[in-house]
């Protein structure tokens, strides 16, 4: 039937690119493809060898369009959790991943993969999270971003202490609909205070979580789709500095910044928002330095990119990329990849947002 052929041939391409790419001989390819095709023939689907799965998910970010960081595709930790369907092994192997990708501080590229989709549809394992570590939103106070999944953790039971910066819990379930939810230990939660290295902004009291691991994309491999695929890198500052904290429908801290920093907010020609939004980035990237904890700025962000785009050019491979969201959001001009469009093709492996009908 046509899945099986679409596993099939989603495997036999992902398989060729493996073993060209890691230089291994064809005869094994060939051998590999027979016994994969075997085994789809029997079970409808396959399993991957660990060294399949890890490339597989580094493909998967350097084919990631939306993402400036891909220079490093080649340097991702991957934990492989294809057995566990365990709920409370499962909740100790997200805090594990926590505390591996933080390294106090020194952040890790890291993936931890649990089982596959089945080719019924059932998916072993659930994570409702859109990141492992985020801030609860309520009606007045924290992250707007957050409410729905909020009152969601409350009608499980769980109460937040309503600070505008409540860790949220981690909340999974199995095939049969069971849902655990855990807060995380917090001797495994890495947080940065915000400051400024010329003025006061303790009374803005803000603060950011060190790493953003998103837990709610597919990762999908050779056809397989990995359900719950936990991944993490090291933030962007703009990502703190000129979204979560700036826009109004998330922390919406220009006022604030502007107010403190003495600026005449009545008019747009004073330019009170442009100046506010570069304040406050400075004051993310001075702040995760002085904590040691790794942070990238927009500008080295993108000189980094820019060798990206050559070391694929001299590997012979066609570059793909969303311009849209390749852009840095502050000084978005200053970036040479302002300049010059991109293709964005959807290549395989890559990270898919899930479809709305499967929540
Ligand atoms: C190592 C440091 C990394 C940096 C600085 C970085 C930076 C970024 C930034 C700034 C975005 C845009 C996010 C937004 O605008 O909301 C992004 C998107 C993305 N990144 Fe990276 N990234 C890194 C590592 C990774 C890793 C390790 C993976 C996966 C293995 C990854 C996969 C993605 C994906 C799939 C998106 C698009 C998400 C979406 O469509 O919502 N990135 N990245
Ligand atoms: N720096 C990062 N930033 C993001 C990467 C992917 C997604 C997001 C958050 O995306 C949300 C949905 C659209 N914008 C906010 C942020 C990374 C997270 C995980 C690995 S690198």
């Amino acid at each position: 039937d046509d899945t099986m052929n679409d596993v099939l041939k989603e495997a036999i391409h992902f398989l060729h690119t493996y073993y060209e790419e890691n230089k291994l001989p064809i005869n094994e390819r060939d051998a590999r493809i027979e016994a994969v095709t075997k085994e789809i023939e029997e079970t409808k689907t396959y399993t991957h060898t660990f060294e399949e799965l890890s490339y597989g998910a580094k493909l998967a970010w350097r084919n990631s369009n939306r993402c400036i960081g891909r220079l490093f595709w080649n340097q991702l930790h991957v934990f492989d959790e294809r057995d566990t369907t365990n709920l409370e092994d499962v909740m100790n192997a997200l805090f594990r991943h926590i505390d591996y990708a933080t390294n106090d501080g020194k952040i890790r590229s890291t993936i931890t993969i649990f089982p596959a989709k089945r080719p019924d549809g059932t998916e072993p394992i659930r994570l409702r999270n859109h990141q492992l570590l985020r801030y609860a939103g309520y009606d007045t106070t924290g992250d707007p971003a957050s409410r729905t999944f909020t009152k969601f953790c409350e009608s499980l039971g769980w109460q937040g202490a309503k600070t505008p910066f409540d860790i949220l819990p981690l909340v999974i379930e199995n095939e049969h609909g069971d849902c655990l939810w855990r807060n995380i230990p917090s001797s495994i939660i890495r947080e940065v205070p915000i400051t400024h290295p010329e003025y006061d902004f303790t009374s803005l009291q803000l603060q950011w979580y060190a790493v953003p691991i998103i837990s709610d994309m597919i990762l999908e491999i050779g056809g397989i789709e990995y359900t719950a695929a936990p991944f993490n890198g090291w933030y962007m500052g703009t990502e703190i500095g000129a979204r979560n904290f700036a826009d109004t429908d998330r922390y919406n801290q220009l006022p604030a910044v502007a107010h403190l920093l003495g600026l005449d907010t009545s008019s747009n020609r004073a330019l009170w928002q442009d100046r506010a939004l570069v304040e406050l980035n400075i004051a993310v990237l001075h702040s995760y330095e002085q904590h040691g904890v790794t942070l990238v700025d927009h500008h080295t962000a993108s000189k980094q990119f820019e060798i990206f785009e050559k070391t694929e050019e001299k590997a012979c491979r066609h570059i793909t990329g969303n311009w849209t969201w390749l852009i840095p959001p502050l000084s978005p001009a200053t970036s040479h990849i302002f300049h010059r469009p991109f293709d964005n093709t959807t290549l395989k492996p890559n990270f898919f947002y899930r479809k709305k009908e499967q929540t």
